[in-house]
């Protein structure tokens, strides 16, 4: 069977482009597959590493060489938008092409129009505009006070080489900033505000500015990030296959229902920048057991825990795998650190809730913004196939789609994936005979 593409035309805020790189596809239905399995999945690269790669390398003047680079749509986004010297960057759905570009057109002088879909100009951004105002940048809000769309009109002189930033609502604020700290005359010291987010993106960012040549000072326990005005080296760099990827497929063994099953993961590290590596923990808990190879990690299955309690603030791009991971095998879950996902790329506690209830499952807030039990009974899976909404939500679809270990399953929307793992469907025909449907 062949998975073919239809383009699509998005509808959003009026100074949209045409977006020209999606896709329709209706929707899949996945057959239950029960049979034992041995396979080794290529995985794909980072979008994470990929994005900060590229606004560094821009940075250092496009000289370096940058190697396994995304195919996700975010990645060649942030790569179309680079290139482009059109006056509006669109940046569809990419929370992190959005944050990191609006900064580094400031920093860089060029007066841009940033904007994105419906739901892009509903995720907020103010917090990272205020800071850049700060700086001294001029940049208007074209629609609502604090979201996008933005008018950037550059940076004529620095103001100020202080700022002070909320840290509990995105860290992306916090790497944009970062990154374009060193170009800065007068470098930047910013001071995180409120508890800290997904840290290790920030670490990431760091650790790549080094990988650069640049030098910045983290004091953690003081809440303060100092660089001192310095230049990108330009440099090769390999960027990571992605974790956040990896996570669907440790949750397929951690479904398969054959003891034998075996899934080799190529391209990841025991060492990594991602804290999406915390899957590896996590899965222990769930059943599944890795072990570092040369090319990357095998999953096996292993007895799994009763219960799990994991605290998701470094890692929320997990939950939605975790949950479902837990409510098919019947595991109680305790889940905090989970609020930022009602801001991602749909409110995603609330799309776990309607998806997980198909299926017998519940997500419950029981300590307001704070706690969250999930439960479910393991479900006794019918003969006909549960059908799953995406929202719009590439992780929506991922992390659903290892149910077809013990049903038949419908992912609506499928083309979705291409946010982050456009392989995804190619990739889980390996494990799970897969048929395309019109709506
Ligand atoms: O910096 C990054 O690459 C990302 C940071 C995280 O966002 P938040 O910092 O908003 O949690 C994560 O959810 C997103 O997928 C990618
Ligand atoms: C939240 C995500 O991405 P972004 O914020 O970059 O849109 C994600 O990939 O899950």
């Amino acid at each position: 069977m062949l998975l073919t593409f239809n383009r699509k035309p998005y509808f959003c805020s009026e100074i949209r482009l045409e977006d020209k790189s999606a896709y329709i596809l209706e929707k899949v239905t996945l057959y239950k597959n029960s049979q034992v399995f041995d396979v080794k999945i290529q995985l794909a690269s980072s979008k994470s590493e990929s994005n900060r790669a590229l606004i560094i390398n821009a940075l250092s003047g496009f000289k370096g060489d940058l190697q396994n680079l995304s195919s996700a749509r975010d990645t060649q986004t942030m790569i179309r938008l680079l290139q482009s010297n059109e006056p509006i960057a669109d940046v569809i759905d990419a929370g992190t092409t959005m944050r990191f570009l609006t900064a580094y057109f400031t920093a860089t002088g060029q007066s841009k129009t940033m904007t994105g879909t419906a739901r892009m100009c509903e995720r907020p951004i103010g917090i990272l505009v205020e800071a850049l105002k700060t700086i001294g940048a001029e940049i208007d809000y074209l629609q609502k006070e604090g979201y996008p769309p933005l008018q950037i009109h550059g940076l004529s002189e620095q103001k100020s080489n202080e700022v002070t930033i909320r840290g509990d609502v995105s860290s992306q604020y916090i790497s944009a900033l970062v990154m374009i700290a060193p170009t800065l005359p007068q470098g930047l010291t910013i001071h995180l505000t409120g508890d800290l987010g997904s840290i290790p993106y920030i670490k990431m960012t760091l650790a790549q500015m080094k990988a650069f040549g640049v030098e910045a000072k983290a004091e953690w326990d003081k809440k303060v990030i100092s660089v001192a005005p310095q230049s990108y080296a330009p440099t090769a760099y390999q960027i990571e296959s992605d974790w956040s990827g990896a996570s669907y497929w440790y949750s397929i063994v951690a479904l398969a229902t054959d003891e034998a099953t075996k899934v080799e993961l190529l391209g990841l590290k025991e060492n990594s920048l991602q804290g999406d590596s915390a899957i590896v923990d996590i899965m222990t808990q769930l059943g599944v057991k890795s072990t570092f190879t040369k090319e990357g990690v095998l999953l096996t299955k292993i007895p799994a825990q009763a219960s799990l309690n994991w605290d998701f603030t470094n890692c929320p791009d997990l939950a939605q795998t975790v949950a479902v991971t837990c409510v098919a095998k019947g595991i109680e879950a305790t889940f905090t650190g989970i609020e930022s996902l009602k801001i991602k790329e749909t409110d995603r506690i609330l799309a776990l809730q309607n998806e997980l209830r198909k299926f017998g499952g519940s997500l419950t807030e029981v300590v307001t913004n704070t706690e969250y039990k999930v439960a479910g009974s393991g479900f006794e899976f019918g003969s006909a196939p549960i059908s799953i909404a995406t929202y719009d939500d590439h992780r929506m679809a991922m992390a659903f789609a290892p149910l077809a270990m013990l049903t038949d399953v419908t992912i609506e929307e499928p083309h979705v994936v291409v946010k982050s793992y456009p392989s995804f469907w190619e990739d889980l025909k390996k494990v799970v005979q897969i048929e395309q449907q019109p709506k």
